[in-house]
């Protein structure tokens, strides 16, 4: 078995999308069959001790049934319109589903900015992380009511990477109507060939993937470029065919089913690189002698006990630099308090953050997995 594969086979957390043209049969409805397939599969895995996040598409499709509109309207507002209605029968298509076997859902609607944007960013974050831990399956979709571009072009792919980003999984599933990435589109080249395994980086990987069929979708340069971008964070990616018997238990298995898409850089590599990459320090962060040493010999996250004075003027989910006492710099991250908050609770001990500021948004400063020491 490839290392990549084999990632697959361990335990782990995975974010599992799953596209309108699968979940609606092409257009035709939501295919409630599948789904109750999708989730005993899903069920078996979270037995197994897999994580798992949803992400699914098919609200735009569902809603177009729902009204009876035979073809995609081009006018962005009857796309929203449209995704609002469908979203319900999604939503309670996944409810029913998980309800037979006794697991509690969530309905979570996102946008790219939520996940781009630093605060919302950690804001999602936290709310994805205590589902997991609270053992419910978040179904996320995108917010289609407050986005446009992304439902122009139908792109469930790339919110897939991002909230394999923020959760940090282990692997990003695309399922599709496909059996996995091929040298041509076999919707038009019926000689064409399946891609088994790939670097995400390759450049024939994206040089091959063309668009989505009827329905408007981003089709495989989507699911590509998404594979990239979970990448960032160390996940692999698989596309595959949701129609496929037992995929996903069978690929748990270790089984060479459609295309895996390797990240060049394991996990913790990725992710600090992503993390110190594109962010400029809005603050500084002192910290004591306690505090270095819990950071850089413990790997422990940032405490407000720790720090002894804080300059600048950032937001919660800016990054901020960690410096001893003489000015070195220890780290750098994404600080759960804005500046001003953080004044205030610095110092201070974890169990006096509510009394001070009237609410607990996290117990650190800074949770050591947004955080790369220097
Ligand atoms: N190189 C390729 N290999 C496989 N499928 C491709 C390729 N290029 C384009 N496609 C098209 O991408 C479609 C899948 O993408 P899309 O329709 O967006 O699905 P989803 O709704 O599952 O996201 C396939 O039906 C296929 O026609
Ligand atoms: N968020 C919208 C559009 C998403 C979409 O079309 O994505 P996909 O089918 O996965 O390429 C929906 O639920 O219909």
């Amino acid at each position: 078995m490839s290392s990549g594969r084999n990632r697959l086979a361990k335990k782990g957390r995975w974010v599992v999308k799953i596209g309108s043209a699968l979940l609606t049969d092409d257009g035709k409805g939501l295919d409630q069959k599948a789904i109750a397939l999708w989730v005993d599969q899903l069920v078996r895995l979270r037995a197994e001790g897999t994580e798992i996040v949803l992400v699914s598409s098919g609200a735009v499709a569902e809603g177009m049934t729902r009204l009876g509109w035979k073809d995609r309207p081009s006018e962005v507002y009857r796309l929203q319109a449209a995704a609002a209605v469908g979203q319900m029968g999604l939503v309670q298509a996944w409810e029913a589903q998980f309800m037979r076997h006794g697991i509690h859902t969530a309905q979570v609607l996102l946008t790219h900015d939520d996940l781009s944007n630093r605060k919302r960013y950690l804001n999602a974050r936290s709310t994805l992380r205590t589902l997991i831990e609270l053992g419910v399956v978040a179904v996320i979709n995108e917010n289609d009511t407050v986005i446009t571009s992304e439902i122009r072009f139908g792109d469930n792919d790339t919110l897939g990477a991002l909230v394999a980003n923020a959760v940090e999984a282990d692997a990003l599933i695309l399922l599709t109507d496909q059996k996995g990435l091929f040298d041509a589109d076999p919707r038009h080249n019926p000689d064409a060939q399946m891609i088994s395994e790939a670097r995400a980086e390759e450049e024939r990987v994206l040089a091959v993937a063309g668009d989505g069929g009827k329905l408007g979708r981003g089709g495989m340069a989507t699911k590509v470029r998404a594979a990239r971008l979970a990448a960032r964070s160390g996940a692999v990616t698989v596309i595959a065919s949701g129609r496929e018997p037992e995929v996903l238990v069978r690929l748990k298995s270790g089984e060479a089913l459609g295309t895996l898409l390797t990240p060049d850089r394991g996990p913790v590599a990725a992710r600090k690189q992503w993390i110190a990459g594109h962010l400029q320090a809005r603050g500084t962060l002192v910290v004591d002698a306690g505090a270095v040493s819990a950071l850089t010999s413990s790997g422990r996250s940032l405490l407000p006990a720790g720090v002894v004075d804080v300059s600048g003027d950032f937001s919660r989910g800016e990054m901020v630099v960690v410096a001893d006492e003489t000015g070195a710099v220890i780290a750098r991250g994404l600080v759960n308090y804005g500046a001003d908050d953080a004044r205030r609770i610095a110092g201070k001990p974890t169990r006096d953050i509510e009394s001070i500021l009237g609410f607990v948004g996290e117990a650190e400063l800074i949770h050591r997995d947004n955080m790369v020491l220097a």
